[in-house]
């Protein structure tokens, strides 16, 4: 069990909120899909009506330790303030002069968004220093962030080691997520089929090990296909691949085959030369990418083929877009794939950001069962992981 929010004294106290506002952007830096930040509300609300001064934090993006300007959560404080209707102050630095002083001097109702976390390098070692600096700021710690709990970084981990259990628990999100995806997922009506996709092929590989021994059904598409698809030998062109990972991707082919699950992986892409949406394209089978184009969709034929595995299915878990589905000329992979899952009859989980952002794109967000904030997150606690960041926030006997 988690200790809640609800368990903490909070009145009048400091809260310093984690949350997960690694929201999707447009070229323009536009957000194109609210919902993580839509998420953190009811958290931050609570904590408004307790009379506290807030704190709040996030990583986007994947900045390597310095600051990089696309990635500032300056349009995550224009949403927050319209959702809100309330100001929110943005610091120019993550634990610099700035936001010191500026968390210093914070009063009840008011509220402070933290720079992007990964602006400073100490957030994903977990450095002691920093996540003691961030600590400091504030009386009470706050983990709202679900999305990105499997991660063992300074906001999510180190920095519970300056709270105690009276004074960190999970906001709301986070405990609506756990409960769902430990609920649900652990014992899903059967056949489960997982739909993976997307780009993350390291980060999500290991999770699809684990996943192996709880579904019927693996449909792996997107990014994330190419390495399965060189690893069976086929020549992938200049497709997204990760060739340090062919030999883990044969093992995951042979546990299923030795588990009796069925992997489906593309029979045909819609290839081009340059990922634009002004790119020459072709619909060509996995057998006949040309030298020098890339896989970016899934072709027609697979359509059809993810639709068929999916037909009987009872509960269907959906991670990581079948394409580039940012770009028009490569998104209908995506789209079908949600109308499908939207329409089967089924218990229906979504998690990712990208994901998520396509079926709300698709129009299709009030057809799913449930819509997770978190990607790899979701992944690893359906594989029955304990998250680094969930784990620091156990109950014990004495709260
Ligand atoms: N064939 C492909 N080639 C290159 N990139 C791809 C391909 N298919 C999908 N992608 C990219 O994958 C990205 C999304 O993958 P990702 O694994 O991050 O999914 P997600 O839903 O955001 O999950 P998480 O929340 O864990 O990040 C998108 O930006 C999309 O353009
Ligand atoms: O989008 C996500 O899955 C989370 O925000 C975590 O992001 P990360 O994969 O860059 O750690």
């Amino acid at each position: 069990m988690i200790r809640s929010i609800r368990d903490l004294d909070i009145a009048g106290k400091k809260v310093f909120i984690r949350c997960d506002f690694n929201v999707p952007l447009d070229e323009f830096t536009n957000i194109t899909d609210d919902r993580r930040v839509r998420s953190a509300i009811p958290t931050i609300r609570y904590c408004l009506d307790h009379g506290c001064s807030i704190i709040l934090a996030s990583h986007l993006g994947r900045p390597k330790g310095a600051v990089e300007e696309k990635y500032s959560l300056s349009p995550v404080q224009m949403r927050l303030k319209r959702l809100l209707d309330k100001e929110v102050i943005l610091s120019s630095d993550v634990i610099g002069k700035d936001a010191t002083e500026k968390a210093a001097t914070l009063q009840a109702g008011e509220i402070l968004l933290l720079e992007n976390l990964r602006f400073h390098k100490g957030e994903t070692s977990n450095d002691e220093a920093f996540a003691k600096a961030l600590a400091d700021m504030a009386d009470v710690y706050i983990n709202d962030a679900f999305g990105v709990c499997h991660r063992a970084h300074a906001s999510v981990e180190a920095i519970t080691h300056y709270f105690n259990e009276k004074t960190s628990a999970a906001g709301f999100l986070l405990q609506k997520e756990i409960e769902f995806s430990r609920n649900l997922l652990r014992r899903p009506t059967r056949p489960f089929v997982a739909v993976v996709g997307g780009s993350k092929v390291s980060g999500k590989l290991q999770a699809l090990v684990n996943l192996l021994p709880r579904v019927d059904k693996l449909v792996i598409g997107g990014g994330m296909a190419f390495t399965f698809l060189k690893a069976q030998g086929l020549d992938i062109g200049n497709s997204i691949v990760e060739d340090d990972l062919l030999d883990e991707a044969n093992r995951v082919m042979e546990e299923a085959k030795r588990l009796g699950v069925k992997i489906y992986l593309p029979v045909d892409v819609v290839a081009a030369q340059t990922c634009s949406q002004d790119a020459t394209i072709k619909f060509v089978t996995v057998q006949e990418i040309p030298k020098g184009w890339m896989g970016l969709d899934i072709g027609p034929a697979t359509s059809r083929l993810f639709r068929e595995a999916l037909a009987d299915a009872q509960t269907i878990l959906w991670n990581g877009p079948m394409g580039v589905f940012e770009l028009e000329k490569f998104s209908k992979g995506s789209f079908k794939m949600s109308h499908v899952i939207a329409e089967a009859h089924a218990t229906t989980v979504v998690g990712g950001g990208d994901t998520a952002d396509v079926v709300a794109r698709a129009g299709d967000a009030d057809e799913m069962t449930f819509i997770s904030t978190g990607g790899g997150a979701s992944l690893e606690l359906i594989e029955g992981k304990e998250l680094p960041g969930v784990k620091v926030l156990a109950k014990s006997e004495n709260v």
